[in-house]
């Protein structure tokens, strides 16, 4: 029990300290719900007595006469106003203060996971990220607004009922003490246990059905040619059917807790009438008293009432917040120093002097490699496929940590650049490229950064006629036609000629004197690839030039070739 409460406290300790950020606008909240509490309390208690005295009053003329109406009734008027607007602002703001922490906590961990890409990613699947980001941050939303902030009340509550009973019976507030003790340190115990292992496996079926269903629907072409679909459907089936049961699961000891509370609050309020019955009789309490602390019993209730679902919703947390620690806990492979150690100019000189590198370790990608480039220089990486020359590139861009060996960039190894600088030296074209759900303006421009906005739709559509992408500009819509998952798709050789248009706005910036591009022709026709050669030798200048590729077309752009692998 002690190691998995330090196990809860450790998982759940990085978030709670994150809270803290909001920890003004979460205190309002639970004072807004302490307020609630107390008025949801007093109305009922204050209404149970006001009701009985009322009654007792009226059986003669004399003490109705003489009884207190007014201020009991205006009471009764402040604790419903109170417990309303209480209510209506602890919602506004616990929910603004849990709102805003999620907010925080999807920037805070996109931030995480931005330095791992690729490599410390390389045992998610997309689909799995996707579900940490979305899924797991949304079941922290229970940590305060389910969690916290119920106990504390719960435990408040609990405090004033015995102190408010104990001022009118003694053994009242004793009862009420036992039971609501037990209540106490009992049910979170007891629902945390029974709803652990169920919540746990829950958060994992779950993300392993989105995870099976994005697989089935993202690859129904295949699926369909291949005649696999009733297979995959048969596996989404099952995953969907594992959830279904663990669902019944959670949702039995949901149904156990219910049951349990609404016992535990009709024998205390059984209990409490029973010993105000016998305090009526030996120590004169009065009637309409009795009737008071026995409302204010069921009212108290209603605050212990989400304890049990509380507690048994942690595990489920527990897990999220786990799971969101195994990636944001990761160290990144590939550092970058906050500036560049020492100011270079940039000539686009290249030096890779004795690298080796491997994905995984003991199958070496590269070994021994030697390749220099002078400023200026061209210079082809040929090779049979898979011998390593995308990894060549994925080096120079810092994708990858280097193995063993050095890599220089205008004489400066590549590790004492900051990133920025490091990016605005190199304009990249990777061999995957990928359209973003945006306009094709929006998905030319981010090859400019922050320089965006100093270039005009005019010269985005020179350079969409000189990669030979001008008919994609519809005349209706122009550059604001919608491209990728929601809009109109490319074909390959057209996503080619979108990162040769991102490549040619990157050499815009005088800063650039290095181009890497890996495969820029592939899939294009021979006229087409004629074409591009043109441009790229038109506006490649003086700058160096590392072109992976396996075509001849290309070699008329390059000083030499080098051949990577034996
Ligand atoms: N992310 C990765 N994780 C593990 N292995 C990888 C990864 N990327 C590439 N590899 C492997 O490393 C080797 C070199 O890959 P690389 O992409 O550099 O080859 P290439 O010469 O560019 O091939 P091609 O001509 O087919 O593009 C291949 O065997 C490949 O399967």
């Amino acid at each position: 029990m002690f190691n998995s409460n330090t196990s809860v406290l450790n998982d759940l300790w990085p978030f709670l300290r994150l809270s803290g950020r909001y920890g003004g606008r979460f205190s309002l909240g639970f004072l807004l719900g302490l307020v609630t509490l107390v008025s949801s309390v007093g109305l009922l208690a204050l209404s149970g007595w006001f009701i009985t005295a009322t009654a007792l009053a009226g059986l003669t003329v004399a003490t109705a006469q003489v009884f207190n109406f007014l201020t009991p009734g205006a009471g009764v008027r402040g604790f419903s106003i109170a417990r309303t607007a209480g209510r209506y602002g602890e919602r506004l703001v616990s929910h603004d203060a849990t709102f805003r922490l999620l907010a925080h906590l999807r920037t805070w961990f996109f931030e995480k996971v931005e330095p791992l890409a690729p490599s410390g990613l390389r045992k998610y699947r997309q689909a799995d990220l996707l579900n940490r980001l979305v899924a797991d941050i949304d079941t922290l939303d229970g940590l305060y607004l389910r969690l916290v902030s119920p106990l504390l009340l719960a435990v408040a509550g609990s405090c004033a009922l015995v102190i408010l009973a104990a001022i009118y019976s003694g053994s009242v507030a004793i009862l009420l003490a036992i039971i609501l003790s037990v209540c106490l340190l009992v049910l979170p115990a007891l629902f945390f246990r029974l709803g652990r292992q169920p919540g746990e496996d829950l958060v994992r079926e779950r993300s392993q059905l989105r995870v099976q269903l994005l697989d089935y629907v993202a690859g129904q072409t295949e699926l369909q040619l291949l005649g696999a679909v009733s297979r995959y459907r048969t596996r989404v089936e099952q995953a969907e059917e594992k959830v279904l049961t663990t669902e019944h699961q959670v949702n039995r000891v949901t149904a156990l807790s219910l049951l349990l509370i609404t016992a535990l609050t009709v024998s205390t309020v059984t209990g409490v009438l029973w010993f105000g019955a016998r305090d009526m009789a030996v120590a004169g309490l009065s009637g309409p008293l009795v009737v008071m602390l026995v409302l204010a019993t069921m009212a108290a209730f209603e605050a212990i009432m989400p304890l049990p679902g509380a507690f048994q919703m942690l595990g489920q947390t527990q897990r999220a917040a786990s799971r969101l620690r195994d990636i944001t806990e990761q160290k990144p492979t590939v550092v970058f120093p906050e500036k560049s150690i020492k100011g270079v100019s940039p000539e686009g000189r290249v030096k890779l002097q004795s690298v080796e590198f491997s994905y995984v370790p003991s199958v070496p990608v590269l070994q021994n490699f030697d390749l220099t480039l002078e400023a200026g220089e061209r210079v082809a990486l040929m090779g049979a496929t898979g011998c390593g020359k995308s990894s060549v590139l994925q080096l120079l861009t810092r994708d990858w940590p280097l193995g063993r060996g050095s890599i220089e960039l205008d004489g400066l190894p590549l590790e004492q650049f900051c990133e920025q600088d490091l990016r605005s030296r190199m304009a990249v074209m990777p061999q995957r490229i990928h359209i973003f759900s945006a306009s094709l303006r929006d998905n030319l421009l981010l090859a400019c950064g922050d320089r965006s906005s100093e270039v005009d739709d005019r010269e985005l559509l020179k350079i969409l006629e000189q990669v030979g992408l001008d008919h994609l500009a519809t005349e209706d819509q122009l550059l604001d036609i919608w491209l990728g998952s929601a809009g109109r798709a490319l074909s390959g050789g057209e996503q080619r000629r979108v990162g040769l248009a991102r490549v040619l706005l990157r050499l815009r910036d005088s800063k650039c004197r290095l181009v890497l591009l890996d495969e820029p022709t592939e899939g294009l026709d021979p006229e087409t690839e004629k074409k591009m050669v043109e441009v790229l030798e038109q506006l490649l200048g003086d700058r160096t030039l590392l072109v992976v590729t396996h075509r001849h077309a290309l070699l008329k752009l390059v000083q030499r070739v080098v051949r990577v692998g034996n």
